[in-house]
């Protein structure tokens, strides 16, 4: 296995546009953390959930093939279910946006059957400083691409986080697929 896969114009620009348009024209909320607490010592952004916004749908169709293209290719899990809502997630250099080392797998109905975790950039890498996405799957630390519109999938247990933005804004979508426990 490998510890995650890149893939460039997951979405197009124009579709990274309008989701963040869609998402801008909705109520952004503080985001939480599995099992539902909020601490803005690991994590500062503010989220929308996907499922709340009808206008959305296309987001979940593009994102089953693509995971399928990808665990195919990378990883061979047996994966079942997307089982959560997707996620837009906003972190600005005002509010200080981050999101220290965790892994995705966690308490909770569904967090305990993530298998796969998928992350498109959104934004324009010139749109923002800092903010950048890192993935631990050892003692070595890897920068995803900031390529707007990659997708970088990886291993829900892997450890990853997003550095400190220190200007700008920085969107991203973020979902995950489910499936039986690992054996
Ligand atoms: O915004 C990102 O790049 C990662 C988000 C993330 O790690 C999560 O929602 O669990
Ligand atoms: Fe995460």
């Amino acid at each position: 296995m490998i510890p995650h896969i890149s893939l460039p114009n997951a979405l197009s620009p124009d579709e990274c546009d309008r989701l963040i348009t869609l998402v801008e024209g909705h109520r952004l909320k503080d985001a939480g953390l599995v099992g539902g607490t909020t601490a803005h010592t690991i994590r500062r952004a503010e989220i929308a959930w996907l499922d709340d916004i009808a206008e959305a749908a296309w987001v979940m169709d593009r994102m089953i093939s693509l995971t399928a293209q990808a665990n195919r290719e990378a990883f061979q899990f047996d994966l079942s279910d997307f089982g959560e809502s997707p996620q837009v997630a906003r972190y600005t250099a005002e509010r200080m946006g981050h999101f220290d080392w965790h892994a995705d797998i966690g308490a909770g109905q569904w967090a305990a059957k993530r298998k796969l975790t998928i992350v498109v950039q959104l934004s324009d890498p010139a749109a923002y400083d800092g903010g950048t996405l890192e993935l631990r799957p050892d003692s070595n630390i890897t920068q995803a691409s900031r390529a707007r519109g990659t997708a970088t999938i990886f291993p829900s247990f892997t450890l990853h986080r997003v550095t400190p933005i220190t200007a700008g804004t920085r969107w991203s979508l973020t979902l995950w697929s489910h499936g039986p426990a690992f054996r």
